[in-house]
Parts: structure tokens; C-alpha cells; sequence
């Protein structure tokens, strides 16, 4: 593995004064998927928010490049080369797909690749954001994310409310952004789709890291992405307990009630 893009150590982050995420540390490497999991609520977000400048990081440090980051002003983090992929999926819904890709065009930022990762949007550059399908409006954001040449890119549930089809086609083109050396960082509520186009691992749960490994491990194991997500009592053929895991993270918490996502995934 690469020296890390993106490095984090103890992070916190409040929401409202209130501490949502603690003492977070993960790395995510160039030319990999890092993909973040946890239930509804876990914190997800509220990390990513805070590693864009979102939200204010109380304590700990963010690391892009090997410069601490965590003070600056989001638009500082973004020049500095992180890009942000939020959830609400946000264009500007009366300039054309072109315009909407030459407004985040930045440094090396070539929109020729755009198109080439994604031919729909190549045949609708003159059409207004707005009239695209939810599918071709998330291609315009990741596009937008691309152009301002990023060095790491944080994408937050891209899939939601879009169709399995479309999400697995998004979801290749994520594997090819971190193939073009960008170092990705996915929250993802499809678990094993994320999994599958990922390299390394966490979970969150209620605001902490239960787990850290590669994304072999998790892979098609739902019951243990349901123990970490939801705590619960380990079960035969459970996580090592030498594993990447602080002790007792799979254990203790009574189960949830909502199926995990990887239950709910796109078929
Ligand atoms: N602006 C806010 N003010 C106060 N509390 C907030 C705010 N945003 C989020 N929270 C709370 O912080 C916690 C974590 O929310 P967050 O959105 O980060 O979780 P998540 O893992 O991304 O969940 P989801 O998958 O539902 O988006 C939740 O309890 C939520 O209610």
C-alpha cells in the first residue's frame, strides 16, 4: 500500500454540541476504495463532514498529504485536493451539464474524462442538470468531484434512492476513479456492493470504530456486519478475536431490530 492520501487520528466531531463521532482513525491510500460502514445514525456523515470542514473537528487531526488539514476552511480542504460527494446529490439545476462541470473545473480537471467514464452525460452536455434522471444528476456530481482534480474524494451514499441497476453502474466507476490513482472514501448503505469495489474497511457504530480490516473479511458475512453494526453476542464462526476489532466491539449491545444493509442490498 501507497503512503496515505488521507490520514486520520483521534478525530472527534460534535453535531449541535453534542459528540457524535470519537477518536477516529483510518488511512485511505491512493488508488483504493475505503469504504466506511455503520448503521442509520452510526456517525458516517457526521466524519465525513468533519474531514471536509463541514462540521468542526474538536479534536485530533486530518492529514491530506501528510499536511494537517482540520483547521482549515472547507474551500481550503477542497483546493488542497479534497474532494466531497455529499449525500443530498446537489447540482445546479438550471445550467447544462456542461456549465455544471466547468464551474468545478480545477488545476489538471478535464472534462474529456468525464465523458469518457460516462457517455450519457457526453450526450446531454447542452441539457439543463435539472431534466437529467437522479442516476445521470449523480454522474454530474461525481463528475463535478473529478474536474477539480482531486487527490482523495469522500462519497456519501451515492445510492440513495437510486435504482440497483444504476447503482452498480455508478458503483464501477467509483472502482475506476481510485484506478486513475484517487484515493476514495465510500459510505455506502448497499454493504456488499461497497465491499466489493473496496479494499480496506470500518465500521461505525454509535460514533466509534468497531472495525478496521480489509474488505475480504466482510464480504458476504452479514451476520458479522449485523453484529458490528448493531452489537450483539459473537456467534460460532464470528470475528477472530485477534482481529482488527478494540476488544469486546462485536460483543455486549443487545441486536437491533432493523435488518442490516447488507440484507437490503440491490439485487
Ligand atoms: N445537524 C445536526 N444537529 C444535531 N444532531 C445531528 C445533526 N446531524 C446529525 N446529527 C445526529 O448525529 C448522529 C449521527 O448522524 P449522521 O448523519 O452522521 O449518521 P449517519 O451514520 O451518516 O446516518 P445515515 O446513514 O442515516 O445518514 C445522529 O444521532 C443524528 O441525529
Amino acid at each position: 500500500m501507497e503512503a496515505p492520501a488521507l490520514a486520520l487520528e483521534g478525530v472527534a466531531v460534535d453535531r449541535a454540541e453534542v459528540p457524535v463521532v470519537h477518536d477516529v482513525a483510518l488511512e485511505a491510500a491512493p488508488g483504493e476504495v475505503t469504504v466506511v460502514l455503520g448503521a442509520n445514525g452510526a456517525g458516517k456523515t457526521t466524519l465525513m463532514d468533519g474531514i471536509a470542514g463541514l462540521a468542526r473537528v474538536k479534536s485530533g487531526t486530518v492529514r491530506l498529504g501528510g499536511t494537517a488539514i482540520e483547521r482549515l476552511a472547507p474551500y481550503k480542504r477542497a483546493r488542497a485536493g479534497l474532494g466531497y460527494v455529499e449525500q443530498a446529490r446537489t447540482t445546479f439545476r438550471t445550467l447544462t451539464v456542461e456549465q455544471n462541470l466547468l464551474v468545478s473545473q480545477r488545476g489538471d480537471g478535464d472534462l474529456a474524462t468525464v465523458y469518457r467514464l460516462f457517455p450519457e452525460l457526453d450526450k446531454r452536455r447542452g441539457l439543463q442538470a435539472g431534466h437529467l434522471s437522479g442516476g445521470e444528476q449523480q454522474m454530474v456530481v461525481l463528475g463535478r468531484a473529478l474536474v477539480s482534480a482531486p487527490k482523495v474524494v469522500l462519497i456519501d451514499e451515492m445510492s440513495l434512492g437510486l435504482a440497483p441497476l444504476v447503482v452498480r453502474r455508478l458503483m464501477t466507476t467509483v472502482g475506476e476513479l481510485a484506478g486513475m490513482g484517487i484515493a476514495v472514501v465510500l459510505i455506502e448503505q448497499f454493504a456488499n456492493l461497497a465491499l466489493d469495489v473496496g479494499t480496506s474497511a470500518h465500521v461505525l457504530r454509535k460514533g466509534r470504530i468497531v472495525f478496521s480490516g480489509p474488505c475480504a473479511e466482510l464480504r458476504g458475512d452479514e451476520r458479522r456486519l449485523h453484529r458490528l453494526y448493531f452489537g450483539g453476542a459473537p456467534s460460532a464462526g464470528g470475528p477472530r478475536s485477534d482481529g482488527a476489532e478494540p476488544g469486546g466491539a462485536e460483543g455486549a449491545e443487545p441486536g437491533g431490530a432493523t435488518p442490516p444493509p447488507a440484507e437490503r442490498e440491490a439485487r
